[in-house]
């Protein structure tokens, strides 16, 4: 089994007991009477290249990174350094996320908020609506065709926006298929975990122009985010290098701040 699949599954089980807790169609009502979604395309596409920061507290390649006993404070700083979203890990067992981070941060900050799991059911989907997000990560390499396709679509039938991840020109292709307008390449493999920075830019050129390309992970600082941009980024999504900065605030900053300076490559829809 990859680290994939084992996340999966552990993901699965979890599910079935919150399923068990809170059956499908009574979520699913629920989650009409929450405010709506913000317009995240538009605001992804907003000046420059922004910084979409994540709260992180461990993951299945480095343990744990940081503490975070306060979620909402960490991401109150995001914001304050000039985030352009947040993104809260939800899974518990190998990133030590929960909906209760989630939440914590859904009532501190204004931006829009990325719900960071693995998403194999619609279930979630609507969850992530219940507890106020505006984005919903779909991982290619976690789905079959017709799944990412019905996801997908239920993403924004709820008027969210997903999230679509790849790791290969392939998955970009299957991506592109089910109609995602927000590619995000994330430069760690999820089955061997190893990270290559120089994915995005095999990838990216390819994609169509008009699609927002995210560059995620190894990003440590300006310099990845100045490379990236190069190589044609909207924005950067950033985890472990700001929950380890001692700074969140400054760390995002000093990213906000190469990502609008003239010298940076300007994403070129
Ligand atoms: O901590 P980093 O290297 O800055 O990476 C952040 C983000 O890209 C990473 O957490 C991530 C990208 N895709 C994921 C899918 C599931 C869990 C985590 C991720």
């Amino acid at each position: 089994m990859t680290v994939l699949e084992s996340i999966i599954e552990g993901v699965r089980e979890d599910l079935a007991a919150r399923e068990a807790a809170l059956p499908f169609d009574v979520l699913r009502e629920k989650a009409t009477k929450v405010s709506p979604p913000q317009d995240v395309m538009s605001i992804l596409r907003g000046p420059g290249v922004g910084v979409i920061a994540e709260v992180k507290r461990r993951s299945p390649s480095k343990g744990q990174l940081a503490d975070i006993p306060e979620p909402a404070e960490l991401a109150a700083q995001y914001e304050l350094g000039g985030a352009r979203a947040i993104s809260v890990l939800t899974e518990g067992r190998r990133f030590g996320g929960s909906l209760e981070d989630f939440d914590a941060v859904r009532a501190a900050v204004g931006v829009p908020l990325l719900r960071k799991d693995f998403i194999v059911s619609p279930y979630q989907v609507h969850e992530a609506r219940l507890h106020g997000a505006d984005l919903v990560l779909l991982i290619v390499a976690a789905l079959e065709q017709n799944a990412l396709v019905s996801l997908l679509d239920r993403v924004e039938s709820l008027g969210m926006t997903a999230l679509v991840e790849v790791h290969t020109a392939e998955e970009a292709d299957r991506a592109l298929e089910a109609g995602a307008s927000v590619i995000g390449v994330n430069a760690r493999n999820l089955h061997t975990l190893e990270v290559d920075k120089d994915v995005f830019g095999r990838i990216a050129p390819g994609l169509p122009f008009d699609t927002i390309k995210i560059a995620e992970s190894g990003v440590s600082g300006p310099g990845d985010l100045m490379a990236y941009a190069g190589a044609g980024a909207d924005a950067v999504l950033v985890g472990e290098s700001l929950v380890t900065s001692g700074d969140p605030k400054v760390a995002v900053n000093k990213l906000v701040t190469a990502g609008s300076h003239p010298a940076c490559p300007r994403p070129s829809r």
